[in-house]
């Protein structure tokens, strides 16, 4: 593959393989059949170190809004519990976003703006176990200075962009979290300097999948830029030999997830970049 189209301005880009082409074509060609969707953190919110300061592009919203009527369904397929992502997102009661959904902790969870509504299966018990044990099995294990938990109610996320090296901090972890999060039935997914013990049985590919298949939709875009991200980009990979065109968008505002990029048919920088390809579509569709 060839190195993916950037966008740095607001007209729309070219994507540089053949499908992302024909799956570009045919969201354009039947918007009101196509889903277009998109993850939170590094791709409609800025990185930064406090989770909970994280806000969506402030121009986000807006360009989702302008989007959202012209296409079947805008989504927010995330980590992040959906009511977090609504709160972060700045996206409840933006008119435009009337009809949005945010599938949250990589599909388990799901809001739909048309009712406020969250529906969520019942907890799974092994993280109460693990959320018991994990700051003394931290301690034990001698993790770096810096690395904290993140509570997620359906889910424990173990963060190590604070330490002074966050990167070996995150490898030191990998295993013995993946050991205890066993025990508990609970797998690893491992994203930007974090790693989250979760339920397994969802992930972003299945919930993008469900959604397109629920709405019957006839396209596809999917945006994102983390390790939790690839199972949306093998579920777009699927649905086009499925005869559901799609287009891959990688957000690409650092180099600490280079995986998505390679796959991707189209590369921005970041959520600016996310932004100017939202208002670049928006407008195309009249
Ligand atoms: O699926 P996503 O929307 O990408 O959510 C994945 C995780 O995002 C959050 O962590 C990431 O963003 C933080 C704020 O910018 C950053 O500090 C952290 O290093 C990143 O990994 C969130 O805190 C996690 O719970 C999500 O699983």
């Amino acid at each position: 593959m060839g190195s993916p189209t950037h966008v740095m301005d607001e007209s729309m880009p070219t994507p540089v393989t053949q499908v992302g082409r024909d799956g570009l074509d045919a969201i354009v060609s039947r918007p009101g059949r196509a889903v277009v969707a998109f993850d939170f953190d590094g791709t409609l919110a800025p990185i930064v170190a406090d989770p909970e300061q994280a806000r969506a592009h402030p121009e986000a919203a807006a360009a989702l809004a302008a989007l959202a009527p012209k296409v079947a369904s805008v989504a927010v397929i995330t980590g992040r519990p959906p009511g977090v992502a609504v709160r972060l997102g700045g996206f409840d009661g933006t008119p435009g976003l009337d009809h949005l959904v945010v599938l949250g902790h990589y599909g388990a969870e799901r809001w739909d703006a048309a009712t406020g509504d969250i529906t969520a299966p019942p907890p799974h018990p092994g993280v109460a176990h693990a959320r018991a044990e994990l700051p003394g099995f931290l301690d034990r294990i001698g993790a770096w200075q810096g690395t904290w938990i993140e509570e997620k109610g359906r889910a424990l996320a173990v963060h190590t962009r604070r330490a002074v090296d966050p990167q070996a901090a995150f490898e030191a972890l990998r295993a013995p979290l993946t050991d205890l999060a066993t025990r508990h039935g609970l797998i690893v997914e491992p994203g930007r300097l974090v790693l989250e013990l979760r339920p397994p049985g969802m992930d972003k590919g299945v919930a993008l999948t469900e959604y397109v298949r629920e709405l019957g939709a006839e396209a596809v875009l999917y945006a994102g830029d983390d390790l939790g991200d690839l199972p949306a980009y093998s579920a777009v990979d699927k649905l086009r030999s499925d005869g559901v065109p799609g287009l891959l968008v990688c957000s690409a505002g650092s180099e600490e997830v280079p995986e998505l990029k390679d796959r991707a048919d189209l590369v921005v920088d970041g959520p600016q970049g996310v932004v100017g390809l939202l208002r670049a579509l928006a407008a195309q569709l009249g």
